[in-house]
């Protein structure tokens, strides 16, 4: 038997569309992600558990774990018999990458259980591919920090798909979901097909300086430079009081500010403790929208996908 876990992760970052992600770990010392336990079986069976399995399609064959599942066996030329238990812990359509946390634990899982038939490379790209028929379009900013962990910057040249960069330690990430659903899908639909000369030059300026902030070790340009000119424009309209709530964060004293992924989770930097956990209660008493929503502080996973318990 073997059980995989995949962390929950931020894509975007405000200045990198697409192209930035990082893994999160709470700082409480607490799993935030999902869990694949898999062992041989005479028939094929998956068992759904946890916090959101209610949120998932009913038919097993519209779960994206018989998806990798059924793409595995196809690639590898064998019918796996084995049965998988899910443990859905985080939200869908959160900003969160739920689908990239099923994705990535349930490949990992099964390449293990195979004795690894498929490389590094090749499984990334499979998790990737996955993932666009879900949302609409290939974007690795969930997968590649969920299996690798850390913070990294998708290249996708050279059959190479992401690279680790570095990151500010003292940083701790505050996430807030507020209990309610944005699919992928339809928060990439409302983003315009083409950007103005202006806007490509900004987002070039932005993205280009705050990696090289990143390796200089400047936090205070990076955090200036953090900004998101490409999505958040456009999707503030589906975050409750997002205008009203940014205000609030920086007023109590996050550093920085924006949307997990495609939203309606929202992220504050914080670089001091105690503010972090003002924030914290602030939001727990005005951002949730009902019981399932949460919010946690974070540090950044470096560890990514891997095996727990047994
Ligand atoms: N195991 C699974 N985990 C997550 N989503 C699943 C799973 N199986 C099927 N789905 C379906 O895949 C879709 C995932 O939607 P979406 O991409 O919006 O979610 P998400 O991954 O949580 O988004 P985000 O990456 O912004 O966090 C939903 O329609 C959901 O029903
Ligand atoms: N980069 C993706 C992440 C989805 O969570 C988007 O913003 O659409």
């Amino acid at each position: 038997m073997i059980k995989i876990y995949s962390p929950a992760s931020i894509g975007n970052l405000n200045v990198g569309f697409d192209v930035l992600g990082t893994a999160l770990a709470p700082i409480n010392g607490k799993l935030l992600g999902d869990c694949i336990t898999i062992q041989s079986n005479q028939i094929f069976k998956l068992i759904i558990k946890g916090n959101f399995s209610f949120q998932l399609p009913k038919k097993i064959e519209q779960n994206i774990v018989w998806k990798c599942w059924h793409y595995f066996c196809k690639i590898i030329k064998k019918k796996i018999l084995v049965l998988i238990i899910l443990e859905k812990n985080m939200p869908i359509g959160s900003g969160l990458g739920s689908s990239a946390c099923s994705i990535v634990s349930t490949l990992v899982a099964i390449n293990k259980f195979c004795n690894k038939p498929l490389n590094q490379n090749k499984l990334i790209h499979l998790m990737g591919k996955i993932e666009g028929e879900i949302s609409g379009e290939p974007h690795y900013d969930n997968v590649a920090p969920c299996y690798y962990g850390g913070l990294q910057l998708i290249i996708q040249e050279n059959n190479l798909i992401s690279q680790s960069i570095p990151f500010f330690k003292h940083w701790l990430w505050i996430i807030a979901w507020p209990g309610i659903k944005i699919p992928t899908s339809e928060a990439r639909l409302i983003l315009p097909n083409e950007y103005s000369k202006h806007t490509c030059i900004e987002h070039s300026r932005l993205l280009a300086g705050f990696i090289h902030a990143l390796y200089t070790n400047q936090d205070h340009l990076a955090l200036k430079l953090m900004k998101d000119i490409i999505a958040e424009p456009y999707r503030i309209k589906l975050i409750p009081k997002f205008i009203t709530i940014k205000k609030k964060m920086l007023q109590l004293g996050a550093i920085n500010f924006g949307i997990s992924g495609s939203g309606p989770t929202i992220f504050m930097i914080c670089d001091n403790k105690k503010i972090a956990i003002k924030i914290t209660l602030w939001l727990e008493n005005n951002y949730l929208k009902n019981k399932n929503g949460f919010v946690h502080i974070c540090k950044i996973d470096t560890q990514g996908t891997r095996k727990i318990g047994l």
